[in-house]
C-alpha cells in the first residue's frame, strides 16, 4: 500500500466533559476517496476542521506528506495542496467568479504583490496571463465557464459551490475535503456537482476526505468509508464491508441488535 497522504495518530479532541474525537487513527492514500459517515455529533465536522488546522486537536497528531502538520495554520495547509471546501460557500462578492479563481491561485502561488502590481512589472504580466489561461481551463472543468465575468454575490447555490470548488482545485490540491457539498441542493443539481467532482478527482488526481449525508454518492462513488460514532471510528473499510458491518447497521442504521 503506497504511504499515506494524511495521516491522523491518536487524535483527541475534548470540548471540556464532551470527547468529540477519542483517539482516531485514519489514514488516506494518494488519490484515494475516504468517505466519513455518522450520525449527527458523531465528530465528522470537528475531524475536518482539525485536517484544515481550524482547530488544535487536545492531543495526538496530523500528518501531511510525511510532514508533522498538527500545529501549522489552515493557510500554511492550504499552500501545500491541503484544500477544504465549506457548506456555506466562501467567496468574495463582490469580485467575477473568474478572479474568484484567480485570486485563490494568486494567494496560495504568491502573485508577486502590491509592489509588482503597481510598478505593472513584465514579469508579472506574463505570470498573470498563464494564470487567467489555467483559471479558464479550471471553470470548463468545473462547468462554470458561462459565469466567468458574472459577479460571484447572489449566484445559485449550486454554482456558488462550483465556484468554489474552482478555488480550491485551481492550483492542484494533494487533498481534497469536501464538508457536504450537496448539502441544499435538489437531485439534479446535486447530480451536476458529484458529475464535477468526479472529472476533478479524474483530472488531478488528489486524494478526498467527503462528509456527505447522500448515502447513495458516498457508497457509489468512494473508495472506502470511515464510519464515527461519538468520536470513535467505529469501524472503516469498503462500501461494502461498511454496508455489511453489524456495529454499523446497529449505530448508524439504527437496526436491532441481532
Ligand atoms: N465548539 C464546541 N464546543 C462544545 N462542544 C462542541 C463544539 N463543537 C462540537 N462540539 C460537540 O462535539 C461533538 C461532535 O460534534 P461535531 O459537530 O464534530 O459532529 P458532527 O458529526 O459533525 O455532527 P453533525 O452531523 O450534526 O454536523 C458533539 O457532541 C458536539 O456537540
Amino acid at each position: 500500500m503506497p504511504e499515506a497522504v494524511l495521516q491522523l495518530r491518536n487524535v483527541t479532541v475534548r470540548f471540556g466533559g464532551v470527547v468529540a474525537l477519542d483517539a482516531v487513527n485514519l489514514d488516506l492514500s494518494p488519490g484515494e476517496t475516504l468517505g466519513i459517515i455518522g450520525p449527527n455529533g458523531a465528530g465528522k465536522t470537528t475531524l475536518f476542521d482539525v485536517v484544515s488546522g481550524l482547530r488544535a486537536p487536545t492531543s495526538g497528531t496530523v500528518g501531511f506528506d510525511g510532514t508533522d502538520i498538527t500545529r501549522q495554520s489552515p493557510a500554511t495547509r492550504a499552500r501545500l495542496g491541503l484544500r477544504r471546501t465549506y457548506q456555506a460557500a466562501q467567496v468574495f462578492g463582490w469580485l467575477s467568479v473568474e478572479d474568484n479563481v484567480l485570486a485563490a491561485l494568486e494567494w496560495r502561488g504568491g502573485g508577486g504583490g502590491f509592489v509588482g502590481d503597481l510598478l505593472r512589472l513584465p514579469a508579472r504580466q506574463h505570470r498573470e496571463r498563464d494564470r487567467r489561461v489555467r483559471v479558464r481551463e479550471v471553470l470548463e472543468l468545473c462547468g462554470i465557464a458561462d459565469y466567468a465575468t458574472r459577479n460571484a454575490g447572489g449566484l445559485p447555490l449550486g454554482v456558488a459551490r462550483l465556484v468554489e470548488l474552482a478555488r480550491a482545485i485551481v492550483d492542484p490540491p494533494a487533498v481534497l475535503l469536501l464538508d457536504e457539498s450537496t448539502s441544499g441542493m435538489d437531485a439534479d443539481q446535486a447530480a451536476i456537482l458529484i458529475s464535477r467532482i468526479e472529472a476533478v478527482r479524474t483530472e488531478t488526481g488528489c486524494a478526498m476526505l467527503l462528509i456527505e449525508h447522500d448515502m447513495e454518492f458516498i457508497v457509489g462513488r468512494c473508495d472506502r468509508i470511515a464510519v464515527l460514532d461519538s468520536g470513535r471510528l467505529l469501524a472503516q473499510g469498503t462500501p461494502a464491508e461498511i454496508q455489511a458491518h453489524p456495529d454499523v447497521r446497529r449505530a448508524y442504521l439504527g437496526e436491532a441488535a441481532a
